[in-house]
């Protein structure tokens, strides 16, 4: 028997006839909309239409807390072709509102494959749309912006449909981390089995990946919910906090100001991801914008400005810091330096804090999906815990 014979044999869904789909509709705000098929479930979805460019990690991309309430749309022409698994899901459910491909793969062909894409949406009860011109979608988005957006197999009138999408609510000012963060807290172990650093990681959205990425470096890494307080944090006696990524408006997040507050107060080292990034500038004085239409993908490049070199990274943000790129700020923190810069666009992907030991990222170490430049960040973390256990004489 040759290696090819033992493959598992494509997992294919029974799809209807010809002429025998379902239509669908998908409406901007703006009034301009697509038609298509149904995909996954059949009913109705809004949210913020937002695109994502990444040509793989689909998996990670729908069930990635940091997309509730948008739905994604992906520029990649064919997608669902490796299936769905249980091992790949970056949280415990799907969590996009909504999902748009161009084309659908008819088979998922991969010894991982357990389920089908349209099969994993339909089971979640997740709206999606396929058959749809995505590449004129996406540069309508590029020029006009992120905007509301639904889409439905149920009711596909397009009046009422514009009516419902004008009615839905927007990204702006949205506080949506409670609502995809742990009810209550649990530790992931250290991989190694003997903890070297124990963290403390406030769910912001956190992505599977990330306690997982600290837990092979021997990080005891205790997930507390959005809204626990500094004294909640300090008072598992960490090494370190850290501040996960998420969904919505970083302007509506105060409750994680306020605890990162305290936590910079204590002195604790810190290290921030997206939404951890904007949480950390808003703590340190500076203000956050929405991007016109965001970075999502996994093809960003980004330019250290101390080294001068550059890593291909993951990124899923639609709002931004705004600080100067070059030169350091005074903040009530001390002196903070912009460390990472987006070479597509000049928009501020980190911060170093030079007086207290705090550093951030607006893309994506964890690289779930993504390439690894970035991992090295949660090696610098480790270091930024090491040498404060040190300057206070207990390492
Ligand atoms: N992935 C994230 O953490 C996203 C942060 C924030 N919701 C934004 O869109 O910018």
């Amino acid at each position: 028997m040759s290696g090819l014979d033992r493959q598992p044999a494509p997992l294919e869904r029974e799809r209807p006839g010809p002429g025998a789909t379902r239509r669908a509709v998908l409406m901007l705000e703006d009034g301009r909309s697509f038609a298509g098929e149904a995909f996954g479930s059949v009913g109705e979805a809004f949210g913020e239409a937002v695109f994502s460019t990444g040509m793989t990690g689909y998996q990670e991309t729908i069930t990635d807390p940091s997309f509730h309430r948008q739905i994604v749309i992906m520029t990649a022409p064919h997608i669902g072709n490796t299936g769905v698994n249980d091992t790949d899901y970056e949280s415990e459910r799907i969590q996009v509102s909504g999902f748009v491909v161009r084309d659908p793969s008819r088979i998922a062909s991969s010894w991982r494959a357990q389920r089908t894409l349209d099969e994993e949406l339909e089971n979640a009860g997740v709206v999606g749309i396929s058959g749809l011109d995505t590449r004129a979608l996406t540069r309508h988005l590029r020029e006009r912006g992120a905007m509301r957006c639904g889409i439905s197999s149920a009711d596909t009138d397009l009046d009422s449909l514009l009516e419902r999408v004008q009615a839905s609510p927007g990204m702006v000012g949205a506080d949506l981390a409670p609502e995809v963060s742990t009810a209550e807290p649990y530790v992931v172990e250290a991989r190694s089995g003997l903890p070297i650093y124990r963290v403390a990681a406030l769910d912001l959205g956190i992505k599977r990946n990330t306690p997982l990425s600290m837990a092979e470096l021997g990080c005891e890494v205790h997930v507390l919910p959005a809204r626990s307080t500094a004294a909640d944090l300090l008072a598992l006696a960490p090494d370190g906090v850290f501040l996960s990524n998420g969904p919505g408006d970083p302007a509506s997040a105060d409750y994680a100001v306020e605890t990162l507050t305290g936590v910079l107060d204590a002195g604790v080292p810190v290290f921030g991801i997206c939404f951890g990034n904007q949480v950390l500038a808003r703590t340190l004085g500076f203000e956050t914008y929405k991007l016109t239409y965001g970075h999502r993908g996994i093809n960003q490049p980004v330019a250290d400005t101390r080294s001068g070199r550059i890593a291909v990274t993951s990124h899923n943000h639609g709002f931004a810091v705004r600080a100067p790129l070059t030169g350091l700020s005074e903040t009530p923190y001390g002196r903070v330096a912009v460390s990472h810069v987006a070479l597509n666009d000049d928009v501020v992907e980190g911060l170093t804090c030079l007086d207290v030991p705090a550093f951030s990222v607006q893309f994506h170490p964890e690289a779930a999906p993504g390439p690894h430049d970035a991992q090295g960040l949660f090696d610098r973390f480790c270091g930024l815990m090491a040498a404060n256990r040190q300057m206070r004489g207990d390492g």
